[in-house]
């Protein structure tokens, strides 16, 4: 009778039992192989497959766009570009503008670490494993301002709840990047899942006068929060930020007028313009109405965080995850900090870009801008139905 190689070897191992044993070791070895590379196959898979209904979607957003880039001028026309930080001098106010930089741009440094590990900027490797399904979609709310309103803190407060999920860097889609299409500005989402909102933050969006009618034509049902600020306040950070990066630029209260001696306010430095929300808020409710806006008191986001945010998750839809257990005072930063940042265990404060100490202004500059400010304000609290006590 003749053996087969194969055979011969299994009688062989009949008589070894050690060897019986590797031999049910490979075999478990090449099954968990095998099973491994079918489960990348799949994870790869399925988000493209995920996309495919989408594609009718996009190209009817892709309509949209170009009606809107018909309707509206991609680049601002008569209207200083307040947050730009290019050095393009026809889309600046000449000398005045000295407040334009990139400091909103999202940065490492904004975000610190009370442990010794450090946040990684992108996911790693393995959450981004685990976060292999879902899809990137448009964001259904955006925070669209105030630029040193407290968006950072807001975001990073936001992004604890499970159903929120944000793009860490200001994408400055529909004011820098609007040529780039929805598609691209899409692919900057992080993947969500059923039921999960998709969101960003961009500060120069409330004082982009094109950003309302282009938010529309995207989705006439987005939600826009705004965290506001007293102007004065915001005008002195907003200054400080630049004065971080640019030591050399002129005093703040020589910024402040156009004439000290005639007490003109410049309202053409951005500084001063930005906080001038009344106008600014003009233009959004041209296209949006007053209940698919929300404004945060910057204010109350220091004092309050649980409080604001309970607001803001009510407005999302969201259910109240985020409560004062989540946060605690950091006497050294002297802001709220979040005792559990997303995708970590450890306490969480914004980094030093944020807190920095104001330089100190004369009284009399301040008053004067109080009483600049104070008829906008009036304004801004009447057509919000909410008094923000800044006076
Ligand atoms: N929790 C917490 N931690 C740190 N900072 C906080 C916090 N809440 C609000 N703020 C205030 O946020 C101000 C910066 O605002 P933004 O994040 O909107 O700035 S930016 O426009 O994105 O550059 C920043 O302004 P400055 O203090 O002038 O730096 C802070 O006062």
């Amino acid at each position: 009778m003749e053996y087969s190689p194969i055979i011969s070897n299994l009688y062989a191992l009949s008589v070894s039992p050690v060897k019986k044993k590797l031999l049910v070791l490979g075999i478990m070895f090449l099954l968990w192989v095998y099973m491994l590379y079918s489960c990348v196959g799949y994870c790869t898979s399925v988000p493209s497959a995920m996309v495919d209904p989408h594609r009718s979607k996009e190209r009817t957003e892709g309509a949209r766009v170009d009606l809107v880039s018909k309707l509206v001028p991609k680049k601002p026309q008569g209207w200083v570009d307040l947050e730009s930080d290019d050095d393009e001098p026809s889309l600046r106010t000449p000398s005045r503008d000295l407040l334009n930089n990139d400091a909103d741009t999202e940065r490492a440094e904004d975000w610190d670490e009370l442990g010794t590990e450090q946040r990684p900027p992108e996911p790693s490797a393995m959450s981004t494993f685990s976060n292999g399904s879902g899809t990137k979609k448009l964001p259904q709310a955006i925070i669209i301002g105030v630029k040193k309103g407290g968006t950072r803190a807001l975001l990073e407060f936001l992004r604890v709840h499970p159903d929120v999920r944000a793009v860490g860097a200001e994408p400055h889609f529909f004011d820098r990047n609007y040529d780039k299409g929805l598609r691209w500005y899409r692919e900057l989402m992080p993947k969500t899942l059923e039921g999960q909102i998709t969101m960003e933050k961009t500060p120069s969006y409330f004082v982009t006068r094109e950003a309302p009618a282009r938010i529309y034509a995207m989705s006439r049902d987005t939600k826009l929060i705004v965290v506001v600020r007293d102007p004065v306040t915001r005008a002195i950070s907003d200054y400080t930020q630049t004065l971080s990066k640019k030591p050399d630029i002129p005093t703040f209260e020589s910024l402040t007028f156009k004439n000290r001696s005639t007490g003109l306010i410049d309202t053409s430095w951005s500084a001063v313009q930005i906080g001038i929300y009344a106008k600014h808020l003009d233009n959004w409710l041209q296209f949006f109405p007053m209940r698919q806006i929300l404004f945060v008191s910057g204010e109350r986001l220091i004092r309050d965080p649980a409080g604001e945010l309970g607001r803001v998750q009510d407005f999302l839809g969201l259910k109240r995850i985020i409560t004062d257990k989540h946060f605690y005072f950091n006497q050294t930063k002297g802001f709220p900090c979040l005792k559990k940042a997303e995708g970590s265990s450890k306490p969480h404060c914004l980094g030093k870009t944020k807190g920095r100490t104001h330089p100190n202004i004369d009284p009399e500059v301040v008053r004067r801008l109080r009483d600049f400010y104070r008829p906008f304000n009036m304004k801004f609290y009447q057509m919000t139905g909410h008094n923000f006590g800044w006076n």
